[in-house]
C-alpha cells in the first residue's frame, strides 16, 4: 500500500494510512517482520536516491566496521584477512546540509512507528514505549560480491527493538544482482528473502528473533536503516553500561596504585 498518493488531507488517504498501520501491526505480530512497498512514491524516492548518490560521490561513506577488531597499522585495508562485511556506511541526523530528503524519510518512518506503537490492539508492539531512535545509517554495498554475514542486530538487550530499512535500488533483479536480505534461516522458523527494491520499507524485530544476512551483491546496493529504542530496555542498558564503566574505572584506578610509577 503506497503512501505516495496519500495527501493526508483527504479522508480516503487517512483510511489508507490506518490500513497500512494495521497491516504492519498484523505482520509484526504474526511474522516478526513487515514489508511495505511504494512507501513514498517515485518522486520522493528518487530525491532520496540522488541525495545518497551525491553523498557517496562526495566520499562521505566509510568502510563498515568489521566484526573482528580492526588492525590500526597502515596496511589494515589490505591485510584485513577475510572481510566480514563489504558495505560502506555514513550516519545522517537528517538536518545536515544536503540531507533534507533523508531527513524527510526518517520523519515519515517515525510517524508510522509512533502510530503503530500507540494504536489499540497492537499486540507485541503495545509492550514497547518507543520514544527514540538512532540516526539514519546510510549503507552502500558497492557490488562485486560484497555481502554481510549472518547476524542479529541486538543480541544483548541494548534497547533497540525495531529495525527499519528503506531500499533505493531501481529495477533490482536478485537473479542477476543478488543482494537479498535473508531473515531467520535458523532451523524451524520460516525464512524470508527480501529483495532490496526501490521505495521498499521493511520492519523487523531487532533481537534474536531475526538473524539476517545480506547475500553477495553484484550491483551497487543502497539502504537506509534506523533502529527504534524501547525506553525501558534502553534505560536499563545505559544503566548497565554506567555500572560497567564505574567498575572498570575503579579497577584501573586500583591497578594504577599497585603498579610502580612507570613514567619516571
Ligand atoms: C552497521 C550494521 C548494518 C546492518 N545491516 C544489515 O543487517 C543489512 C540489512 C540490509 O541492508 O538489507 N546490521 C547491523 C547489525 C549493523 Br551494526
Ligand atoms: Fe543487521
Amino acid at each position: 500500500i503506497g503512501l505516495a498518493d496519500a495527501s493526508f488531507m483527504g479522508s480516503g488517504s487517512e483510511r489508507r494510512y490506518e490500513d497500512l498501520c494495521r497491516n504492519i501491526i498484523n505482520d509484526m505480530n504474526q511474522y516478526g517482520l513487515s514489508v511495505v512497498d511504494d512507501f513514498l512514491g517515485m518522486e520522493k524516492g528518487l530525491k532520496i536516491l540522488n541525495e545518497v548518490r551525491s553523498m557517496y560521490n562526495a566520499g562521505a561513506f566509510q568502510d563498515g566496521q568489521v566484526a573482528s577488531n580492526m588492525r590500526t597499522d597502515a596496511q589494515s585495508s589490505t591485510v584485513r584477512g577475510d572481510k566480514i562485511r563489504g558495505d560502506k556506511i555514513t550516519w545522517v541526523g537528517g538536518n545536515e546540509p544536503g540531507c533534507s530528503n533523508v531527513g524527510y524519510l526518517t520523519n515519515q518512518i517515525d510517524s508510522v512507528v509512533y502510530r503503530v506503537n500507540t494504536m489499540k490492539d497492537n499486540g507485541i508492539l503495545g509492550n514497547y514505549h518507543i520514544r527514540e531512535r538512532t540516526r539514519a545509517m546510510v549503507a552502500c554495498y558497492p557490488g562485486s560480491g560484497t555481502h554481510y554475514v549472518m547476524h542479529v542486530d541486538n543480541p544483548n538487550k541494548d534497547g533497540r527493538v525495531i529495525t527499519a530499512i528503506y531500499y533505493l535500488n531501481i529495477d533490482w533483479d536478485a537473479k542477476e544482482s543478488g543482494g537479498i536480505l535473508r531473515i531467520r534461516p535458523t532451523p524451524g522458523t520460516t525464512m524470508a528473502d527480501v529483495e532490496p527494491k526501490f521505495d521498499r520499507l521493511i520492519f523487523f524485530w531487532s533481537d534474536i528473533r531475526n538473524p539476517h544476512e545480506v547475500q553477495p551483491a553484484h550491483r551497487t546496493r543502497y539502504a537506509i536503516t534506523v533502529w527504534y529504542f524501547d525506553a525501558k530496555e534502553r534505560e536499563e542498558a545505559l544503566n548497565r553500561a554506567k555500572l560497567e564503566t564505574s567498575k572498570t574505572n575503579n579497577a584501573s584506578a586500583i591497578a594504577q596504585q599497585a603498579e610502580p610509577d612507570s613514567t619516571t
